[in-house]
């Protein structure tokens, strides 16, 4: 039977944090506290509070997760700095840098404490069924015991990367932390142009989604690059080879795809520090 998760003090379990939550359900965390406004229960024996001042003051998590909303997170950091004073911090928010968000716990710490461990990460939410891409950044003073406790917790949810340069997240970010929505817009769109085209909803959804999950699973699967994939499937002279003149002029997918890519990067940057609250 595999070790037990440590347990975890998680803030913030909407969407990301909940995803990564339902994965790590699955390996068994230790008791461990849930502190959210909106979720309806956890499995015991975890506990969900409403407010880290439910938190009693002598629980010792293995690690914090920060899963906040950006502009929600600096108003807990002063009940969390009592916890972080004893474990490193996880922060999935996008954007937020660690020098800032060590800056602002530091702050809410007694004069003379050390400086509190943070590790950035970057999930994104197939995480809930273990298919998760998660690239994180540890700089000091995160020690390798940190490091590889993050690395056992984010693998039990997919695929974790580490990056040495902080500001390789917010492409990062772009592509995998966001990337899933690009997915679903894609099968999303399949659908509605099948259903535009005369085709009966149900087959038209039925299709665009298996289509979408298939190619994926396909892609894991056979280990071949996307580009062979492609090629797989594009017979010269054929019909896909038509569609992919129209998505691969330059104008279309390389540069629309670039300008998305770009403007999520800059959102990212805009969320490097403490943001008005919303
Ligand atoms: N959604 C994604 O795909 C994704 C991917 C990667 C990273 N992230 C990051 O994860 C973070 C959370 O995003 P999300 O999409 O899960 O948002 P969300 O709104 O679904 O979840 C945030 C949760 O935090 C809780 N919360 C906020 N303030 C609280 C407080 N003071 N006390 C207790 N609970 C509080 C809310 O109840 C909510 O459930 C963000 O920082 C985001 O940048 C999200
Ligand atoms: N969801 C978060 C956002 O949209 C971060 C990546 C995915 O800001």
């Amino acid at each position: 039977m595999s070790e037990l998760l440590p347990p975890l003090l998680l803030v913030g379990c909407g969407k990301m944090g909940g995803a990564m939550f339902d994965g790590w359900l699955k390996e068994g965390p230790a008791p461990s506290f849930i502190v959210d406004r909106h979720r309806d229960s956890v499995p015991p024996p975890h506990q969900l509070v409403r407010s880290l001042d439910a938190v009693p003051a002598s629980f010792r998590p293995g690690m914090i997760v920060l899963a906040t909303k950006p502009q929600k997170v600096d108003a807990v950091l002063p009940a969390l700095a009592p916890f972080a004073a004893h474990a490193p911090v996880l922060s999935v928010l996008a954007g937020r840098t660690v020098e800032s968000l060590a800056t602002a716990l530091n702050a809410c710490l007694p004069a003379g404490s050390g400086a509190p461990a943070i590790i950035r990460a970057m999930p994104n939410t197939p995480s809930a069924i273990g298919q998760g891409m998660t690239v994180c950044y540890a700089p000091p003073p995160a020690t390798s015991a940190d490091r590889r406790l993050c690395a056992r917790l984010l693998s039990a949810v997919g695929e974790v990367a580490w990056i040495d340069h902080e500001d390789q997240m917010d492409m990062v970010t772009a592509i995998s932390g966001s990337g899933p929505a690009y997915v679903f817009l894609l099968a999303e769109l399949l659908e509605q142009v099948g259903i535009n085209h005369g085709l009966p909803a149900p087959l038209a959804r039925q299709i665009a989604r298996q289509t979408v999950a298939g190619s994926g699973a396909l892609m894991q699967a056979s280990g071949l690059d996307a580009a062979t994939l492609r090629q797989n499937v594009t017979s010269p002279g054929g019909t896909t080879q038509q569609a992919l003149a129209v998505l691969m002029a330059p104008d279309a997918w390389p540069a629309t795809l670039d300008a998305a890519l770009a403007a999520a990067a800059r959102r990212a940057r805009e969320l490097s520090g403490p943001q008005p609250v919303s």
